[in-house]
């Protein structure tokens, strides 16, 4: 073997679609000092669809907007496709649709694209967005008579322009009423399945839950939960039992069946309202059997849902 020969070496893998590691940004200072994001670490593979879920305030936007290049870090570092987000974007590999602002009311539906797309060289791609986006019918319409719904839809049409690997969305559904949700993530989940990565901040957990395999939560600044979004939910909502006891709470009998159901360990939460108990259970089937057996009625069981994981993560 030639000595200067170097033994080679299997390609590296892909970067990952973004990389957020130990991202901290604060505003203000002294007594009026905000941690908006406070030692985030958040990587997310190419092909991944994450929903961002968190209450107001929780940082959402501030750390999409360092992902966007918007805003810089004050610790901590962001690689998008192992690029800076700036570069990401000059490419076009990476592009958002944002909360506010950003459109033309004077222009038509299909000048506002057209003029977009010829700024990325994408005239070509004009009709095919319009589809995507599901415009098709309102393209003559002006901006300013679009509904919020319709103009959120024309942001999404703008941002598939260049064809973007990453796609980032800041609640993007805000405001619109449910049709008009549901028909944005009809456009969204097509375009999904198609394997381009989707990171999304909302404030509805039905959107996490329909939409997005893996969800992080956060709350002040910080990531309280990352993961599969349905284990999310099972694991922190647990299943809610809810009956009518077989006699008052104080009955000798009634009492003792309280009394074993509280000193369970499966039990997180055991409520009594009159004659009725609802319990959070992490063993829903033996809880069932058990006010069965002693006589309770009117037995309803619920599944755990996220908004009783997101709860408890969150009021903690
Ligand atoms: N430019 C700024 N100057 C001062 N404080 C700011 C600024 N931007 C954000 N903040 C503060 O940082 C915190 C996080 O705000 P951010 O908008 O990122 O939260 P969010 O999760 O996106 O909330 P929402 O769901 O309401 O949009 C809040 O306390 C907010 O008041």
């Amino acid at each position: 073997m030639d000595p200067n020969e170097r033994p080679s070496r299997p390609p590296a893998p892909p970067a990952p679609a973004l990389e957020i590691t130990g991202v901290t940004r604060q505003f203000g200072t002294g007594d009026s000092l905000v941690r908006a994001v406070s030692g985030v670490d958040i990587v997310i593979e190419r092909g991944e669809v994450v929903a961002l879920l968190g209450p107001n305030g929780a940082g959402k936007t501030t750390l999409l907007d360092m992902v966007l290049g918007l805003s810089d870090p004050d610790e901590g570092s962001i690689r998008v496709l192992g690029e800076s987000p700036r570069r990401a974007v000059a490419a076009g590999a990476l592009s958002a649709v944002l909360q506010t602002g950003g459109l033309l009311a004077d222009l038509t539906v299909l000048e506002t694209v057209q003029v977009i797309a010829s700024f990325h060289s994408a005239l070509g791609r004009v009709p095919e967005v319009i589809e995507r986006a599901d415009l098709t019918g309102v393209e003559r319409r002006k901006v300013s008579k679009c509904s919020g719904g319709e103009q959120q839809r024309v942001k999404f049409a703008l941002a598939l322009l260049p064809d973007p690997d990453v796609l980032v969305l800041d609640e993007p559904t805000a405001g619109m009423d449910v049709t008009a949700r549901r028909r944005f993530w009809d456009a969204m989940r097509q375009d999904a399945s198609a394997g381009r990565t989707i990171v999304f901040a909302t404030h509805y957990l039905e959107e996490a839950e329909q939409f997005a395999r893996r969800t992080v939560v956060m709350n002040h600044g910080r990531v309280v939960a990352d993961g599969d979004t349905a284990t999310l939910r099972a694991s922190l909502g647990g299943r809610t039992l809810s009956a009518r006891l077989p006699g008052a709470p104080t009955a000798p009998n009634t009492a003792a069946l309280l009394d074993g159901l509280r000193a369970d360990v499966a039990t997180a939460e055991l409520e009594v309202d009159g004659q009725r108990v609802r319990i959070r259970s992490a063993n829903s089937d033996a809880v069932a059997s058990q006010l069965l057996a002693a006589g309770a009625t009117e037995l309803e069981i619920a599944a755990p849902t996220l908004e009783t994981a997101f709860t408890a993560l969150t009021e903690a």
